[in-house]
This record gives C-alpha cells, sequence and structure tokens, in this order.
C-alpha cells in the first residue's frame, strides 16, 4: 500500500540562516501511530509545519494521498487535523462555534450533530455555550483537538498535546488516540514524555538537530536497543567478585552487596538460572533478585548522547 504521508529529502533553512531540517526522508503509513521524539529545538514541529502546509520546506518534497503540501495545499490540508502547542482564536466565541467554523474553514458543510459527538466524546458538551475565556486551561486544550477533529481528518498531527496538563486530561487524551486509532485515523505526536509514547506508538522517529537518526518500529528498536538488568542482592557484601564467576559480565555495586547483571532481551533462555547457581556454587547467599528493563526513555536518552 502506498504511504499516506511520504517525505523525501526535506530541509528547512530559516530566513535567519538556521538549518531546523536536514536531509529529511521517511514514510507514514495510513492508520499507523508514529511518535516522533526529540529534544527541544530539534526541528519536530518545523517538521509537522511543513507537511500541514504552514511553512514551506527549502529544499525535497512531501506529499499527503500522493499530493504535494505545497502546490495542492488545499487537498493534503483538507486530509490532516493538527492539534497545536498553543490555542491562537477569538476568546469570546463560544466552544460550540469555534469548533463548528473550524470545520467550515475546512471547505466542509455544516453537520452540527457531528460536532456534537465530538464535543461529547471530549466531555466539552456541557460547556457547548461558553466562550472560550471562561475554560480551565485543560478545557481549552480539549477545544484544540475538537477543532482540529472538526473536519473529520484521516491524519492527525498532535504537538506536545500532553504537556502541562493533569493526569485525567492525560489518561482521556491517550484514550481518545486509541478510539481514533481503531476509526483508522494516522496519528503522528511529539511528546516529552516517552513513557507514553512507548505505550501507545506502533513505530517511534527520533530527531536530533535537524537529523531524523531513526525511524522504527517500536518492538523491533526496543527488541535491538533494549536491554535488561538483574539485581542480586546479597546478605554479605564482598570486596572482589569471585574468580569463578568472570565468565559473567558482572558489576559489583559500591556497597558491595548488589550484583548487577546485564543481558540482551530474549537472550535470557536458561543464564539466569546458571548465573544463579554459579553464584551460590561460589558461597554468596543471596537476598533478593529483581530485575529492570531498559525503556524507551532510556535508548533515547543514548541515542541523542552518541549523536552530541
Ligand atoms: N521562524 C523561525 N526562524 C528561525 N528559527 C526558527 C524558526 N522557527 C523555529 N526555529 C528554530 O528551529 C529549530 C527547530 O525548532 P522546532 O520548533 O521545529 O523544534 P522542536 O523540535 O519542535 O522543539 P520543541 O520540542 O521545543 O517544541 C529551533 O532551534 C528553533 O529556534
Amino acid at each position: 500500500m502506498a504511504p499516506i504521508i511520504s517525505i523525501k529529502s526535506l530541509s528547512k533553512t530559516y530566513s535567519n540562516g538556521f538549518k531546523a531540517l536536514d536531509n529529511v526522508s521517511f514514510d507514514i503509513e495510513e492508520g499507523e501511530i508514529l511518535a516522533l521524539l526529540g529534544p527541544n529545538g530539534a526541528g519536530k514541529t518545523t517538521l509537522i509545519s511543513i507537511i500541514c502546509g504552514m511553512t514551506n520546506p527549502s529544499g525535497g518534497q512531501v506529499t499527503v494521498s500522493g499530493h504535494d503540501v505545497v502546490k495542492d495545499f488545499r487537498k493534503t490540508r483538507a486530509e490532516i487535523g493538527l492539534v497545536p502547542q498553543e490555542l491562537t482564536t477569538d476568546m469570546f466565541e463560544t466552544v460550540f462555534n469555534t469548533v463548528s467554523f473550524s470545520r467550515g474553514l475546512h471547505g466542509k458543510s455544516p453537520d452540527p450533530a457531528y460536532i456534537e459527538q465530538v464535543l461529547k466524546d471530549l466531555s466539552l458538551y456541557d460547556k457547548r455555550n461558553n466562550a472560550l475565556r471562561e475554560l480551565s486551561g485543560g478545557m481549552k486544550r480539549r477545544v484544540l483537538i475538537a477543532k482540529a477533529l472538526s473536519h473529520q481528518p484521516r491524519i492527525l498531527f498532535l504537538d506536545e498535546p500532553t504537556a502541562g496538563v493533569d493526569v485525567a486530561l492525560r489518561k482521556d487524551m491517550w484514550q481518545l488516540v486509541e478510539r481514533l486509532r481503531q476509526t483508522g485515523v494516522t496519528i503522528i505526536l511529539t511528546t516529552h514524555y516517552i513513557e507514553e509514547a512507548q505505550g501507545i506508538a506502533d513505530r517511534v522517529g527520533v530527531i536530533n538537530r535537524g537529523k531524523l537518526l531513526l525511524v522504527e518500529e517500536k518492538n523491533t528498536l526496543m527488541r535491538k536497543l533494549g536491554r535488561k538488568q538483574l539485581s542480586v542482592v546479597l546478605t554479605e557484601p564482598i570486596e572482589v567478585i569471585p574468580a569463578s564467576l568472570a565468565g559473567y559480565s558482572l558489576a559489583l555495586g559500591e556497597d558491595g552487596r548488589e550484583l548487577v547483571y546485564e543481558y540482551e532481551l530474549g537472550s535470557e533462555d536458561g543464564e539466569i538460572a546458571r548465573l544463579l547457581l554459579a553464584i551460590d556454587t561460589a558461597g554468596l547467599k543471596v537476598g533478593d533478585v529483581s530485575t529492570r528493563q531498559t525503556s524507551l526513555e532510556d535508548i533515547f536518552v543514548s541515542l541523542i548522547g552518541e549523536a552530541a
């Protein structure tokens, strides 16, 4: 199947000479959830702005459903909903009118029943006749999402949707993303809450200083770069690791009570049992054992560190 979004050799140099994107190429498949990760200033918003036709690229091309985002702006923009980081709209307008108006801007005929449903889905229905200035920060965030969904887009961009929102709203947002995924909407999100991306994304892209470092299936990435740690707490401290355990790459904790063993995911077949037996044979008494798995955040931090 042809990708829904295709990005080829995309570059962006701002008028002040700053290169925000450098030769970025990748495809986005219909129906997937892609998490774009990167530190502040990496170029994520610039990339999203170009795909949404709000910023012109300096080089390269982006197509949405086969249409060029610059030449066929109206066609491509109609397929996209964008949830920006901030609400910039008339604060005296009501919630319902704001969202309805957004639908009209994308050239769709009015559909009050659909707008009502969107407001209900986002727990905004009770506030439909309130002016935006009367809403809390969290509710304004919900209005941003309602606006982005007002014209039934096939693609939804969420730029930092959960930054600065409370736990309940974050949960609601991820549930909404999950519901939209089930209806076949393609979702691209940026977030600094990497553990949330780990939970919801099908694929992960990492951008740093305008360059795409990788884009990969989340599970493949976790398998390739993920590691596990086994921590064995001893009842009595030791000064050195016994020679009989030299075959295992063990690290001894500072207090001499903890042996840490790192291994690759998927390679644990029988190895842990052998190690525990070897520890016992070496005369060490085990008080506690625990494991820890590398998170997407650990992988992200090491990727960004390597690229620095
Ligand atoms: N209009 C502009 N003119 C000049 N430089 C810009 C402009 N817009 C963005 N930049 C610069 O381009 C770089 C990328 O910015 P961008 O907003 O795309 O990053 P980001 O990855 O979205 O960051 P964040 O996570 O902080 O939102 C930054 O260094 C930023 O200062």
